[in-house]
């Protein structure tokens, strides 16, 4: 359980999951997630996000592989995993007809040592909603109850599954500096979203899933960084391609035109950029429209999701950014 001095909370090896038809919707994963760190699972609809998040919260056995939750086997141990963690589903069903106070009483009810259903629910922004009947709440307040009863318990480790699915970018927000502030206090959080920019602004690592398997893992900076960065422009009145530097001397991997705009692709930002301008400079033009943009993990994302589609079945489809 300790690596390099750090605790792996939840440890992941081969993991499978195959649903009653005999469809593998997890393919054999593997990652782990330190103490105090917040991991993010992304992928595409279907991809198995769920499906391996309701392995580690020990709510189905695997068919394949092994998960450890605080050094636990979630599923056969339930009973000394369950109290130390969180989960926000996400559906939370509830009775409609209680109100949000008397929902996190009866939740507080089956939980050993839970905090005051007050204070957590003042923590998630609804405080004032206490006497409001669930039926009546938004669909975003429903996911803060969601959190709120999740929270309830204190625990070491934190299941969110898309948890700000819903939310206004306000309580997205809020969300996310909820998060924030419990990895501060050294929660574990695993959470699912399709929000990249949620990742890109919580996770301290993250995986991104294909077709039940990894595609991708790393920090957001580790899988952003092996994508090519962009630069697009506008060519100068009575100029032509053939008239820039050589762009392969520039660190250009590609490029190509749209009308007068040249758009560039380049793992060399700071060398592609400098050449063009320098260039321009000594030419005495401007490049209009100039845009220079590092790769996202939405650009990320999408060319991942692309180039796994792409490969044939039975070919390796692993690739792992990280170290
Ligand atoms: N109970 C089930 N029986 C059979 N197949 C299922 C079952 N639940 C999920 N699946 C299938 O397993 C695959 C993975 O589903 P899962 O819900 O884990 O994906 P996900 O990544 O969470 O997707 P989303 O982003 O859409 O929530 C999908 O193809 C889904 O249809």
């Amino acid at each position: 359980m300790q690596t390099n001095g750090h605790e792996h909370v939840i440890e992941v090896t081969g993991l499978r999951r195959v649903y009653g038809g005999g469809f593998e919707a997890v393919r054999g994963i593997d990652f782990s997630v330190r103490r105090g760190e917040v991991f993010a699972l992304l992928g595409t609809n279907g991809a198995g996000k769920t499906s391996t998040v309701e392995l580690l919260e020990g709510l189905a056995a695997p068919a394949g592989g092994r998960v450890r939750v605080l050094g636990h086997d979630p599923y056969t141990e339930r009973a000394a995993v369950r109290p130390r963690t969180g989960v926000m589903l996400q559906e939370g069903g509830f009775p409609s007809e209680l109100t949000v106070a008397e929902t996190a009483r009866m939740w507080a009810g089956c939980v050993s040592g839970a905090r005051p259903p007050a204070e957590v629910l003042a923590l998630v922004g609804l405080g004032a909603k206490t006497g409001t009947r669930v039926k009546q709440l938004s669909g975003g307040q429903r996911r803060r109850l969601d959190l709120a009863l999740a929270l309830l318990g204190d625990p070491e480790v934190l299941f969110l599954d898309e948890p700000s699915t819903g939310l206004d970018a306000e309580g997205r927000r809020d969300t996310w500096e909820l998060v924030g502030a419990l990895r501060d206090q050294g929660t574990t959080v695993l959470l699912t979203t399709h929000y990249l920019e949620e990742a890109e602004h919580l996770a301290d690592r993250l995986a991104i899933m294909h077709e039940g398997r990894i595609a991708a893992t790393g920090t957001p900076a580790e899988v952003t960084a092996a994508q090519p960065s962009r630069i697009s422009f506008e060519l100068p009145d009575g100029y032509f391609v053939g008239d820039l530097p050589p762009l392969a001397g520039l660190g250009v991997d590609d490029h190509e035109t749209d009308g007068r705009i040249v758009k560039l692709r380049t793992r060399e930002l700071q060398r592609a950029a400098t050449g063009l301008l320098v260039w321009a400079g000594q030419a005495g033009v401007e490049l209009r429209r100039l845009d220079v943009r590092s790769a996202s993990l939405e650009e990320a994302f999408l060319s991942i999701a692309k180039e796994v589609s792409a490969q044939a079945a039975g070919t390796t489809t692993e690739k792992e950014y990280a170290a």
